[in-house]
Parts: C-alpha cells; structure tokens; sequence
C-alpha cells in the first residue's frame, strides 16, 4: 500500500515496545526488523529532545489524542535523522490504546536546509564566527543569567590598528586573510563557554562569562584574558608571502545583574576602544564613567565644529620662519577656533575631530583658500612680497580625488603665487597610496608649488619612500629639538636628519626653538631656516603686521 511505500511505519503494544516496523523504517534507522523487534523507541533516541518532550508525547496517546511533531532520532552508525510524526492510539474495547501505531516522515534534508539558513543568518561567512546578531542574543542571556547566578561577565570590543592600511596596501585578499587568522587565534585564546564574534570589519567582540562575584577580581581575571587576547593579536602574521606585525586596541566592560541594556554595554566598550586608540593604540582600557564625559564632550564639539565656518569662528594664525640673520622669510598658517563659549581652541583639541568627523577637508579648503588670499595681499606689497606661505595639509585632504585641481582652483580664484605656497605634509602618508599622494605632489610641483615634510622622525618614517617622496623641504620636530643640548640620541638623529636631507638637497627648517642655545647648535650644524617661540608664537593677522614691519626679531 502507498502508506508503506512512502512511510516509515512502526507499530507498539501499549507499553511502547515496537511489535512491527516496515522497510523503510529499518532502512532509516539501519537496523534490522529482528533487532527492532521487541525493542521500544529508545533504541533510537538521540538525546536531543528534553525528557519533557517525550513525556508530552506520551500523556497525548495515553488519552487516546494523535500526536504530531518532529523528532531527531540516531540511527545505528551514531548518525541523526529527523522524522515528522505521527502518533495514532489505536482503543481496544476497553477504551484504553491497546497499540500505538506511528507514521513517520523523513525531514532530515529540509531540517539540515534550515539549519544552513539558521548558521548564514547567524555567523560572520568570513571567519565562521558568530555575528552581530548572534552576539547580541547571546549578551542579552549572558546579563539575564546574571539575575539567577551573580557575579561578573566582561564585554570586549577590540579593532586591529592601521587595518584600513593594510587593506589599501597589500590589497583586500590579505585584509580578508588577516581577518580570519585573527578570529581563529582570538578563539583560542578565550574558554570554549566565552564567545568570539566579528561586529563588522576589523572589530570583534568577546564576551567573557563566570569571571567572579567579587569586582576586584573579576576585573583583573578580565584584564588577564584580554592581555592574553591582545598578545595572540601581536604575534607576527604570514599572509601568502607577507610577514606582518599587527596591534589590536581593546575596549572592556564589566557586566553583572545591574547594567541590562546590552546596547548600552556596547556603547560603553567603544568609549573604551576610542580611549585605547586615543592612548596610542596597542592598548587594554577599561570603561569608566569619566570617559562617557569625554565623550559627550566631543560629540558637542562636533556639533559645534560643524558649523564653525559659516559662523565665521575659524581664524588662521601665523608663526614666522625665520633664516640665520632672524630676518622673516615667511611664516606657518596656523589653525586657531574662536569658540562663543570656550574661548580660543588649539588645533591639538580639534584637528583629529575635524579627521574623524569628516569635516578636515572643507576645514582645510577654508585654511588654504585664506591663507592664499593673505599671499596675494602681501604680494601687492613691495615690503613683503617675497614672503613665503606654509600650510599644513593633512592626508586626508591629499587623498581626495580633486586635491589637485583644488589647490590650482584656489591659487587662481585668490591671485596668490604658487612659488611662495609651501604645503606642509606629514609622514602619515607613508600608511598610505604613496603613488598616488606622490603624483599629486609632482603635479603641483609642476606648478611652482613646494612641499614639507613635517614631524619627520616621529611616526612611521621610512627611508625609502623619503627618497622618493618630491619634497623640497624637510622640518625637524619639535621633539629632537628640545633635548639636541640634553640628549645624545636626540642630537644623533637631528644630526642624521640634516646630514641626510643635504644628501638628497633638501632644505631644513628647525620647529620649536625655545632657546638662543638650541638656535646656535642648529645654526652650526646646518640648518637652513628657524621657527619657534624664541622668535614668536603663532601669531594674529593684526599683531603679525606689526612684527611684519621690523622684518628681523629678536
Ligand atoms: N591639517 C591641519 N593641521 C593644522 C592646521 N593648523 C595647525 N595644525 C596642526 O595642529 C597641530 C598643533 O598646532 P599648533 O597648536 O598651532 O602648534 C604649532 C605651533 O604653535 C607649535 N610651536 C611652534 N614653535 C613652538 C615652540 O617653540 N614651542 C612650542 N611649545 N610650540 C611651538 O608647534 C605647532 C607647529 O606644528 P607643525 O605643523 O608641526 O609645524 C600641529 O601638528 C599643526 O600641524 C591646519 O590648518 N591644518
């Protein structure tokens, strides 16, 4: 009959021992209709349902009711399979079942489809690792189980510094590669009970469980995995046949019964993250409320910062740079932001705002377009006409598709002359498309303009691209100049950085000079032209025009 055709059929007495299977049940479950036979139903028994739920099934046909649902049954290779089912009591004379009869469907392909779909749902298809949603459920329990068990859990939020540079350098093969041998160490540097999960990009998440009721030392078993965590982090990579270093920067919060806003959680762990960046990077922080303050703060300022063009607040300073006779040659434009309520704002506290904002380029556009126009108005003006124009341009501004046509659009529009433009540039644009910055250098080189490289020395300098870079200028850092008197390491490199920029015949600006000592050293020892307090601090437009008419200082 069709039934038997199609279905896996058994029949039991009404203790539930199995009096009759049919071919298809022994084909499913691999044993044979002798083994069966005499046997009940845990012969099959999987152990993934609770005893609750056979125990449903049974109060159901004892009351002479069918029963229907899916069950995952193991076969006798160990192997599962799972049945859609039907249970039938079938009621003797004396109203009880005197044998139970059950029809069965085999589902295992459309349970396995289910479970695949369930997995993509849940888990991050590069690195296998649970995703955002996944992670979040499984915060949301590790907080609800605090009410019943207390005690402490940790949450860490950690991102892999530079990584958009190693993406953008050796290419996106290698970023996806790094990804996913970060995920396998970060998950075996945790308990199997922890979860790794990636949040999207270069940021992972860990929650880390049963850490102790006691604050103290939840906090340093947490600061102990997470150290553990970033050290497996730092370990050199081989990517195909790169060799890499790579730092992570962690954020972490401790959570108990009290916080149960996992968003909030989340929240407080980037705060941690963004201070750890904000330290150096390569770093562990904790959250603690004081960094929500700063980080209200910054949100304000943001606001504040977005509309500081049009609301006119932005004015530029100059600093003059002086030759060895401490007559002006030209000076720095400098970014100062008069603030309605904070008064005068250094670019030190909004400069890496305006980067993370987004709001760097137009804020460098209104730098370069008024500095221009202030070189054209001292260009009609025989006394100071060959003064020269430094501005500080950052990379991202450089990395903008039009900066070029930018610069000449702005040269044009004020009248200034490209040869007295001098844009400063940092060493930041090694971590970079160095081709590219270094095709935008030539191209406006072409048109008289001339570069800097600025704090030269302090970051990521590499000799090689120092080579290649078209720089006409190279600036000592403030940093060496300070201690050349003081500290012989100090001394060698401002020696080595003079020596090695009249090897390429690049001209050397010392920043920083506070002293007549520190002066006579750089004068001695080559340097070209001179900038620091110890001639003047950056200056307003107005008070510049005074110092303008000596010319010389002190
Ligand atoms: N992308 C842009 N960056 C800008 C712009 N304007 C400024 N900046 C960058 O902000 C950083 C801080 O600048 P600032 O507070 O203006 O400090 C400059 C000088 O005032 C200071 N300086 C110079 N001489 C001395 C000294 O003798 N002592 C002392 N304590 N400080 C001194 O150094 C800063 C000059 O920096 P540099 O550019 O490296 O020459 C700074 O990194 C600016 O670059 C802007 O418009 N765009």
């Amino acid at each position: 009959m069709a039934l038997n055709a199609h279905a896996l059929v058994a029949i039991t007495d009404a203790r539930g021992v199995i009096i009759e299977v049919n071919d298809n049940f022994c084909n499913i479950s691999q044993y044979s209709r002798e083994e069966l036979t005499g046997q009940t139903h845990r012969i099959i028994n999987s152990g993934y349902h609770p005893k609750a739920f056979f125990k449903d099934l049974w109060q159901t046909i004892a009351r002479n009711e069918v029963w229907s649902g899916d069950i995952c049954n193991r076969a006798k290779d160990g192997s599962l399979y799972w049945v859609q089912s039907t249970m039938v009591p079938l009621v003797g004379k004396n109203g009880k079942p005197e044998r139970y009869i059950a029809i069965r469907a085999d589902i295992t392909s459309k349970k396995d489809a289910e479970a695949t779909t369930r997995h993509i749902a849940l888990h991050d298809a590069l690195t296998g690792l649970p995703n955002r949603r996944l992670m979040t459920k499984r915060l949301k329990s590790a907080i609800s189980i605090k009410e019943q068990q207390p005690g402490y859990g940790a949450l860490l939020l950690m991102d892999l510094d530079y990584f958009k540079e190693v993406n953008d350098m050796l290419g996106h093969d290698v970023g996806d590669e790094l990804l996913q041998q970060t995920a396998l160490r970060l998950s075996r540097s945790v308990r199997d009970t922890d979860t790794v999960a990636r949040f999207g990009g270069d940021e992972f998440v860990i929650i880390l469980d049963n850490l102790g009721v006691n604050i103290d030392i939840a906090t340093s078993n947490a600061k102990s995995i997470g150290e553990g965590v970033r050290m497996a982090v730092t370990d050199p990579y081989h990517l195909g046949h790169h060799q890499l270093e790579v730092t992570p920067s962690v954020g972490v919060v401790l959570f108990n019964n009290e916080n149960e806003d996992s968003q909030e959680l989340l929240k407080q762990a980037d705060i941690a993250l963004y201070a750890a960046k904000e330290a150096g990077r390569n770093q562990l922080l904790f959250f603690e409320p004081a960094l929500q303050i700063e980080t209200i703060k910054r949100t304000l300022l943001a606001q504040d910062l977005r509309q500081a063009i049009d609301k006119k607040e932005l004015v530029l300073f100059y600093q003059p740079i002086v030759n060895a006779q401490h007559q002006i040659q030209g000076v720095e434009a400098l970014l100062r932001w008069l603030h309605p309520q904070h008064g005068l704002v250094t670019p030190d506290t909004f400069i890496l705002l305006a980067e993370e904002q987004g709001l760097i380029v137009p804020i460098g556009e209104w730098v370069l377009e008024t500095a221009c126009k202030q070189l054209a108005i001292w260009q009609q003006d025989p006394k100071h006409k060959a003064l020269t124009m430094a501005v500080n341009i950052s990379v991202r501004q450089l990395n903008q598709t039009n900066f070029v046509d930018m610069v000449k659009q702005t040269l044009a529009r004020t009248g200034a002359c490209s040869k007295q433009l001098m844009l400063e540039i940092t060493e930041s644009i090694f971590q970079d498309n160095v081709s590219s910055a270094i095709a935008k250098m030539n191209a406006l080189r072409e048109e008289g303009i001339r570069f800097s490289l600025d704090d030269f020395g302090t970051g990521y300098s590499s000799l090689t691209f120092l080579k290649r870079l078209p720089i006409d200028n190279l600036k000592i850092d403030k940093s060496f100049v300070d201690d050349i008197l003081d500290d012989s390491r100090s001394l060698a490199i401002a020696l080595a950085l003079i020596s090695l920029a009249k090897d390429l015949k690049i001209q050397v600006i010392a920043e920083g000079i506070e002293t007549p000592e520190q002066m006579k050293w750089l004068q001695r020892n080559g340097c070209d032209f001179f900038q620091g307090y110890l001639f003047s601090k950056a200056l307003h437009p107005s008070d510049l025009h005074k110092v303008l008419e000596n010319t010389a200082l002190p």
